[in-house]
C-alpha cells in the first residue's frame, strides 16, 4: 500500500491492482460492506461527520477512517452512499469532489405507495455530474457480514451509466453476490420496494392454499356439522377445530399437488398444438410454472399437518379407549356406573 497526498498536504490511501473504494457514513451498512470490502481485498475509505468519535476496532483493520470530503477524494471510482436518503442533501458540498465518479445509492423504500422519483433518482437529481447506480438495498448488513447464502445472493442493480453499471456489477461479483441488471434507473423504484415485499415468490402459492383451504374447510363444515345438524339435530360443533380441519388438509394437499404437475401437462399440449417448442408459452402459464415448487411445498406442508393431526387425533381416541377400560374395571371393581360413564363421556367429548 502506498499513499497519494491531498492539495493540503495530507496522505491518502490507495493499493496498487485493488482500488480504494469510498464509503460515507458509519452506520451498520457501512461497516457490515467495510468488513465484505477489506475480506475481498479492496480498500476502503469511510467518510464520516466525525472520524474521531467511531470507537476503534469497530472497522476492520485496512479501512481509513476520514471526513467526508477526504472519503470522497480518496475514493478512485467508486462511493457508497450509506446513509438515510433524508441525509443526502447534507452532501451537497461534496458535489464537485463526486463529480464524474459512481455513487451508488444502497437505500430502501420506506412505503409501498408509489412516490414519483426513487431515492436513487433523487440523489441522481442533486448530484447531475455523478453516475448514479442502484444497488444492494435488497443485502442485509448481516448477510454483507456473513456472506451470501442462496435466497440472498441476488443483488439488483440499475443505472442510466452502462460503464458505470459494469463496475459496480463486477464489484458485486467480487464480494461474491450475483448482480441482476434491471436496466435504467427507473428501475430503482421497483429495487428499492423489493425488501417491503415479504417473500415475494410465495403471495400466489400461499393465496392459492389458503382459497382452497377456504372452500374444502366449508364444504366439510356444510357436509359434517350443518347437515347433520339441521337433519337430526346431532351437535358436531366440537369437531370444527380438530376434525374438520384435519378432513380439509389431505384435499388442500391433493389439488395442491395437481396444480403443481397440471401445468405441464397444459405446456405439452400447447406445444403439440402449435407444433414447435421455440415459441413463448403465455405469461399466465410462464407464472404458474414458475410457481410449482411453491405449490409443491404448501402441498407438502398441508400433508404434513395432516399426518400431525391424525396421529394426535388417534392418541386422543386411544387415550379415551384407556379410560372406557378403566372405568369398567372400576364397576367391575363395585364402582357406581353412571359416575364412570358421565366421567368418560364428559372427557371423550
Ligand atoms: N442496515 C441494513 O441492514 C441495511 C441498510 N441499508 C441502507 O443503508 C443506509 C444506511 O443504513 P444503516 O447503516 O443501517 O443506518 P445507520 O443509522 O446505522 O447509519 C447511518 C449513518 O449515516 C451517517 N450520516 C451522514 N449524514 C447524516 C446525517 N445528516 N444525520 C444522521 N446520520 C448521517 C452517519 O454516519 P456518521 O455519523 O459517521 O456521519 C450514520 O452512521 C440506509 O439508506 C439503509 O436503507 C440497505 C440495506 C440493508
Ligand atoms: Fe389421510
Amino acid at each position: 500500500q502506498y499513499h497519494r497526498t491531498t492539495m493540503n498536504g495530507e496522505s491518502l490511501p490507495q493499493r496498487l491492482g485493488n482500488p480504494v473504494i469510498g464509503i460515507i457514513g458509519s452506520g451498520d451498512f457501512s461497516r457490515s460492506l467495510a468488513i465484505r470490502l477489506v475480506a475481498s481485498g479492496f480498500s476502503v475509505v469511510v467518510g464520516s461527520r466525525n472520524p474521531k468519535r467511531i470507537p476503534k476496532g469497530l472497522f476492520p483493520d485496512g479501512v481509513e477512517l476520514r471526513s467526508q470530503r477526504e472519503a470522497v477524494d480518496s475514493a478512485e471510482r467508486v462511493i457508497f452512499a450509506a446513509i438515510y436518503p433524508e441525509h443526502y442533501s447534507t452532501l451537497v458540498g461534496l458535489r464537485d469532489g463526486l463529480a464524474g465518479k459512481v455513487l451508488v445509492d444502497v437505500s430502501n423504500a420506506t412505503r409501498l405507495d408509489d412516490g414519483e422519483l426513487s431515492n436513487a433518482e433523487q440523489l441522481a437529481e442533486l448530484f447531475p455530474q455523478s453516475r448514479v447506480v442502484k444497488g444492494f438495498n435488497v443485502i442485509s448488513a448481516w448477510a454483507l457480514q456473513t456472506g451470501a447464502h442462496d435466497g440472498s445472493r441476488q443483488v439488483l442493480i440499475c443505472s442510466d451509466c452502462s460503464d458505470s453499471k459494469a463496475t459496480v456489477v463486477q464489484l458485486t461479483r467480487r464480494l461474491g453476490f450475483s448482480p441482476v441488471d434491471l436496466g435504467g434507473l427507473v428501475a430503482s423504484r421497483d429495487i428499492e420496494k423489493a425488501p417491503l415485499h415479504l417473500f415475494p415468490s410465495w403471495e400466489g402459492a400461499t393465496l392459492v392454499t389458503f382459497l382452497l383451504f377456504l372452500f374444502f374447510y366449508g364444504y366439510n363444515v356444510v357436509k359434517h356439522v350443518l347437515l347433520p345438524y339441521l337433519a337430526h339435530g346431532e351437535h358436531n360443533f366440537y369437531q370444527l377445530p380438530l376434525e374438520t380441519v384435519n378432513q380439509t388438509l389431505p384435499a388442500v394437499a391433493l389439488i395442491l399437488l395437481g396444480l403443481v404437475y397440471l401445468p405441464g401437462l397444459v405446456a405439452a399440449v400447447l406445444q403439440l398444438a402449435r407444433g414447435t417448442k421455440y415459441k413463448r408459452f403465455p405469461s399466465w402459464l410462464d407464472r404458474w410454472m414458475c410457481r410449482r415448487k411453491e405449490l409443491g411445498l404448501m402441498s407438502f406442508l398441508c400433508a404434513g399437518v395432516h399426518a400431525v393431526y391424525s396421529m394426535c387425533l388417534t392418541l386422543r381416541r386411544a387415550a379415551g379407549y384407556r379410560l372406557l377400560n378403566a372405568a369398567y374395571r372400576q364397576v367391575i371393581g363395585g364402582w357406581n356406573l353412571c359416575v364412570c360413564l358421565s366421567v368418560v363421556s364428559g372427557i371423550w367429548n
